[in-house]
């Protein structure tokens, strides 16, 4: 399993915790890197001093590396990238937009740059300005989305680049993660399935959403806002429909998402907030220790190769 990706890293695993947004805080990421896979701290719209306590944080909790995931939506961007330079973040990802104005500054102090992408044009963008590998989300993942599946998106990609790629978007178990291998991905990115980890400061009436979601739990809201996010069905997305067939505008629907992850996160609203969780939900069935997690899909991997060797004899 320690392959190209684990080297560019210093990991043991090429598994990568998403940096979720009020989710992935350095109990978590701290956790993920003990366990010997990359750890992220989701940056989402924090300031830049809330964030860099939360990196103090992590680095007191684990000498291993740990990646920040910057939300390139956030009002602090510019703020938080000076913060990740400053403190020396061995690890950057990035969501939903364009990092290339700060590529630069993070291959000066030697930060590896792993952008999320939900298109290859954007991907080959990316690998010409110098980034160190992309992570191929398809449309399963939870938040904000592209429109391409995992399954499709992921090994065009992968033909269209030459540095590795990490798939994302409804990986959950040894299954998603020998799928990704054989689409030509080297790592993984894994959300949902570590929201339903002890170690996750995410309030426990947003994990037990996570244990009771099925596969169609789901939906897409925003379409018309341009910002696309996949949250659980509940009474805002309902309210968030209705106000999108009666022709609000982007903006006014903007205002209605605004926040409404942190009451779901943080406060545990699971019916007027936003559970921005995957279509992998209907995989995870427990909370467990993070270490059990890794553990439980490094030591599945040999048993779905069996399934393939042995037809359905396993
Ligand atoms: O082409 C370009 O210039 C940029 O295009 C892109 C389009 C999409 C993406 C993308 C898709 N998925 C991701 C990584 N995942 C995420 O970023 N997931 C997120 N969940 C909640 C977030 S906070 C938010 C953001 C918007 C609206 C409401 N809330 S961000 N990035 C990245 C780049």
């Amino acid at each position: 399993l320690n392959n190209e990706l684990c080297q560019l890293l210093g990991i043991d695993y090429p598994i990568l915790q998403g940096g979720m947004a009020w989710v992935a805080t350095a109990e978590l990421a701290a956790a993920v890197s003990n366990a010997g896979s990359l750890g992220v701290i989701g940056a989402g719209h924090m300031p830049p001093a809330v964030l860099r306590e939360e990196i103090h944080k992590t680095k007191r909790l684990t000498n291993k590396p740990f990646g920040v995931n910057i939300m390139l939506m956030s009002p602090f961007v510019k703020e938080v990238m000076q913060v990740v330079v400053e403190e020396r973040v061995p690890v950057v990802t990035t969501g939903a937009g364009n990092p290339g104005e700060y590529i630069p500054a993070l291959k000066e102090i030697g930060s590896k740059v792993i952008p999320v992408v939900a298109s290859v044009a954007l991907a080959k963008r990316l690998e010409r300005v110098g980034v160190d590998a992309v992570i191929a989300e398809g449309m399963e993942s939870g938040g904000h989305v592209g429109e391409v599946t995992t399954m499709s998106l992921v090994p065009q990609v992968v033909d269209a680049l030459s540095i590795p790629v990490i798939a994302a978007g409804g990986i959950g178990d040894a299954r998603g993660m020998v799928a990704a291998f054989a689409l030509g991905a080297k790592g993984v990115q894994i959300g949902t399935r570590f929201v339903a980890s002890v170690e996750c400061i995410a309030h426990p009436n947003y994990k037990e959403t996570v244990l009771r979601a099925k596969e169609r739990s789901t939906v897409i809201t925003g379409l018309s806002t341009g910002h696309p996010v996949r949250v659980i069905a509940n009474k805002l997305t309902r309210e968030f429909a209705e106000l999108e067939r009666s022709g609000a505008s982007p903006e006014e629907l903007d205002r209605l998402g605004a926040g409404k992850l942190k009451i779901a996160a943080r406060d545990g609203d699971v019916e007027y907030g936003s559970v921005m969780i995957g279509q992998v939900a209907g995989l995870v069935d427990s909370i467990k220790p993070v270490k059990e997690i890794v553990e439980e899909i490094v030591n599945d991997i040999p048993k779905v190769f069996e399934r393939l060797r042995g037809g359905n004899k396993a």
